[in-house]
């Protein structure tokens, strides 16, 4: 099978890189890549010779693909993918970008959760597979068991989102931040007696102040958070929220619309999601049968006992970074009734968010 990748030194395309790299991917397929920036040059190093690099707009070199995996993001699904259909092309198209998710004839991959609606897609001869928004892949990764068993009323998402998310460059720019922060107090800091009210204030002025470096970011995030992520809508919500429902339940292809809706914020982690759920049950079901529903969503999901060391210990994102395992805890009953439960969910938002559900795509392809 003759396999493009576009986008794959970016930030999810070298994550995928390395995850094919681990699973022996490149072994069962014979894998072509493209550029936008750097025709004839070197590929990536995946244990063995590559063609050099081809022309990531010459459609003609890009329908002699069996598949394509394109991390390049949406301009680029937007310019090309209808010019590979207007030239007759059949093959798969399998993407990072949100540009194509919603389609009717797209469907969104996270086979772990949606594995049979994904092969039933297949059968019908649906050719485009999509990733899920970050958030919404780990909130189903986390919680998927409970929507599949029909049990949840409604849920409401509040998020902590890290840089990532917004791209590699305000990862760099997070860590900057935390370096001018630092920088801006250290004098006082290695001094035991300075007083912490002047250290908070020299930091605030600084954060505050001209150079603080926020030219990604447009406002500090290190030391703060920032409670809007994407485009803003006309009803209020930003455009990573309105993803909330619209995606989970086409993920789950609910016959019912499941309303999924809170606020999503960036904070200063680096590369790991973390939502914090309020879910309304249908029933009153005992806490132990919803832990054993939860913990059963996928094989990667793990729950985390509600208490406080283990949760401070396991449930965050310095414990989860790099880890395909969905941790998931604070797993309780609300004071709002016996239906609301409360859970935090925590994964990888490169991983499970991003690179792992387009190379798993793959594989289905190849084991058909
Ligand atoms: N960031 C995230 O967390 C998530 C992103 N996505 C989607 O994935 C897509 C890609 O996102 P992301 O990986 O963050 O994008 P990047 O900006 O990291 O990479 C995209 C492309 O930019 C080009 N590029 C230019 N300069 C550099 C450089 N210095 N280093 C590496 N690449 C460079 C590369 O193309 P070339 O080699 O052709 O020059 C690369 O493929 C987007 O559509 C995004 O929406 C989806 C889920 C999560
Ligand atoms: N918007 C997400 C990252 C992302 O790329 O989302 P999407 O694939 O839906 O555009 C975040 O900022 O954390």
């Amino acid at each position: 099978m003759q396999v493009g990748f576009v986008g794959w030194r970016g930030m999810v395309g070298s994550v995928l890189m390395q995850r094919m790299r681990e699973e022996r991917d490149f072994d069962l397929i014979d894998p072509v890549f493209f550029t936008t920036s750097n025709v004839g040059g070197k590929g990536p190093d995946i244990g063995r010779e590559v063609t050099p690099l081809k022309d990531a707009k010459a459609i003609a070199e890009l329908a002699e693909m069996d598949v394509i995996i394109s991390c390049q993001g949406g301009d680029y699904t937007s310019e090309v993918r209808p010019q590979l259909k207007a030239a007759g092309w059949k093959g798969y198209w399998i993407d990072a970008a949100s540009t194509l998710r919603m389609e009717d004839d797209a469907v969104i991959i996270l086979d772990p959760v949606n594995g049979d609606l994904i092969r039933n897609a297949l059968k019908q001869g649906v050719t485009d597979f999509i990733g899920g928004n970050c958030t919404n892949s780990l909130m189903l990764m986390g919680i998927g068991g409970l929507v599949r068993e029909n049990l949840v009323d409604w849920v409401s998402s509040m998020t902590y989102q890290a840089a990532s998310g917004a791209g590699a460059q305000h990862m760099r720019e997070l860590l900057k931040q935390m370096g001018a922060a630092h920088a801006s107090v250290a004098h006082l800091l290695e001094d035991p007696s300075s007083a912490i009210l002047d250290i908070d204030k020299l930091l605030t002025d600084a954060m505050r102040g001209d150079t603080f470096p926020v030219d990604q970011f447009g406002v500090p995030l290190a030391g703060s958070l920032i409670p809007w992520i994407d485009k803003q809508l006309e009803n209020g919500q930003s455009k990573e929220e309105w993803k909330g429902q619209a995606e989970v339940n086409k993920i789950m292809g609910t016959s019912e619309t499941i309303p999924v809706d809170g606020l999503c914020v960036r904070i200063g982690a680096m590369r790991c999601h973390s939502l914090a759920l309020t879910i309304k049950l249908k029933q009153d079901l005992p806490l132990e049968q919803i832990a054993e529903i939860v913990a059963s969503s996928t094989a990667w999901t793990k729950l985390v006992p509600n208490e406080r060391d283990i949760t401070a210990r396991e449930l965050t994102p310095t414990a989860i970074t790099g880890d395909l395992t969905v941790a998931v805890g604070r797993l309780r009953k609300l004071n709002m009734g016996p239906e609301y439960v409360s859970a935090f969910v925590c994964g990888d938002q490169l991983l499970w968010g991003a690179a792992e559900p387009l190379r798993r795509m793959l594989r289905i392809l190849l084991d058909r």
